[in-house]
C-alpha cells in the first residue's frame, strides 16, 4: 500500500465531512461529537470491527461523548487510501 499525493487526498477528504489533512500532511483527522459515552463507544466498537477486517487501525482519543480519529499508514509513511477508506466508513455511520 503506497501513500497518496497531497492533492489526492485533499479531493478524496472533500467529500467526507469535516475530515482534515494534518499540518505535516501525513494523516487525515476528524472529531465527532455524541450526545454520550455510549453512543460514541458504539461507535467507536463499530470502527474496530472494521479496522480488523481491513486490518487498518486507527490512532484515537475518547472521553465521554468525544471521538477523535487520526488515519494514517504506518506501513507507508503517510496517507494511503486505507486510511480513505475507514475515514468513509465512520462518516457512513454517522450519516
Ligand atoms: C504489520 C502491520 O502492522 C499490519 O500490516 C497493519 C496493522 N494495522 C495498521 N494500521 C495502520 N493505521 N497502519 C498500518 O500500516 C497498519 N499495518
Amino acid at each position: 500500500m503506497s501513500k497518496l499525493d497531497i492533492a489526492t487526498i485533499a479531493t478524496a477528504i472533500a467529500g467526507l465531512d469535516g475530515w482534515k489533512l494534518a499540518e505535516d500532511g501525513l494523516s487525515i483527522g476528524k472529531v465527532y461529537l455524541f450526545d454520550d459515552f455510549n453512543a460514541a463507544f458504539g461507535f467507536m466498537t463499530r470502527i474496530a470491527m472494521q479496522a480488523e477486517k481491513m486490518n487498518h487501525h486507527p490512532e484515537w482519543f475518547n472521553v465521554y461523548g468525544k471521538v477523535g480519529i487520526t488515519l494514517t499508514t504506518h506501513d507507508a509513511g503517510g496517507v494511503s487510501q486505507k486510511d480513505i477508506d475507514l475515514a468513509a466508513f465512520a462518516e457512513m455511520l454517522v450519516s
